[in-house]
């Protein structure tokens, strides 16, 4: 089900033109991430679908019946540092009626922030932090959570821990998850990933698609002997590599075993290079 609609979305200040012309769909229990070098316009994307600003042109069509449930991580945190992280999540709680101590608690303890719930909020760590963050951004039920950056400036662990906590709330919550990141390896886990460029769309799909649009993936083989090989092999753009033998294209593993399973006699030695969303990024991004 799709919770938002973006159509056409153009953000100028002045004449510079933040973000050009983008169009694209937020899907219900999705995980979309959203990619781009510094001052691609994510955080103007953000700002635009949470209301925060006013596109320039363009529409954004909200799913009426869940338009007001969201919930936002800003890339600095809104919370006060010198209160515990109970107080701070508290004084949110109540600002909602319906939200019960309670409902808060269990809350607290999935998101695992129970743990800390004494501390004050200006001495936690920076993972810490972002849980909380992120903890407060839930109170509300909300169907949908916009965050901005969340693992920028975290540690490898603490990332680690903020996506396994986002990926177990997609699951169990079905929440959707919209967020920008600078970490091309995170966005693996995304449903659909949005690659950004100077406020420009350039590619859209999910981590597989994406790989296999844009990425070229090789199956080298150590031929027995070379010559035949080359003469039976049946694909054009294979590369030569003095160390790692005859590099030959393939979509994915199982053409790669189809490929060794059929050659098998005149091959002595092989390996798999798989690319990475890292790969497809810089080829993407890449200045021409
Ligand atoms: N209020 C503003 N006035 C003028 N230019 C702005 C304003 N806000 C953003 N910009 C410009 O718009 C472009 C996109 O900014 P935005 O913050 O959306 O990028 P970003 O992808 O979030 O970058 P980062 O990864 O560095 O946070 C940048 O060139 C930025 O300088």
């Amino acid at each position: 089900m799709k919770l938002i609609e973006v159509s056409n979305l153009t953000k100028k200040y002045g004449n510079f033109t933040a973000l050009d012309n983008l169009s694209m769909d937020i899907y219900a229990g999705q995980l979309t991430a959203f990619l781009g070098t510094n001052g691609a316009g994510k955080s103007t994307t953000i700002n635009l679908l949470t209301g925060i600003q006013q596109p320039t042109s363009g529409k954004i069509d909200y799913n009426e019946s869940y338009s007001k449930d969201i919930g936002i991580v800003f890339q600095n945190s809104i919370l006060d540092n010198k209160l515990t992280v109970w107080q701070n999540l508290a004084t949110r709680a109540y600002m909602y009626k319906h939200i019960t101590i309670q409902d808060l608690e269990n809350l607290m303890s999935q998101t695992g922030v129970n743990q800390f719930s004494h501390k004050r909020y200006g001495d936690l760590s920076g993972g810490m932090k972002r849980k909380v963050d992120i903890t407060r951004a839930l109170i509300n039920h909300p169907t949908l959570i916009f965050l901005d950056e969340p693992t920028t400036g975290l540690d490898a662990q603490s990332r680690i821990e903020i996506w396994q906590l986002l990926k177990e709330l997609q699951q169990t919550k079905n929440l959707a998850i919209f967020l920008t990141t600078h970490y091309l390896e995170e966005a693996e886990y995304a449903d659909n990933i949005y690659i950004l460029q100077k406020g420009q769309l350039i590619a859209h799909g999910s981590a597989n698609t994406l790989k296999k649009t844009y990425g070229e993936q090789l199956l080298w083989v150590v031929p027995s002997t070379n010559s035949s090989f080359l003469n039976t092999l049946e694909f054009k753009n294979y590369q030569i590599d003095k160390y790692k033998g005859i590099g030959i294209p393939v979509q994915n593993y199982d053409e790669a075993i189809l490929l060794l399973n059929k050659y098998h006699n005149q091959i002595l030695d092989f390996s798999f290079q798989p690319i990475t969303l890292s790969e497809v990024f810089i080829q993407l991004t890449k200045e021409v």
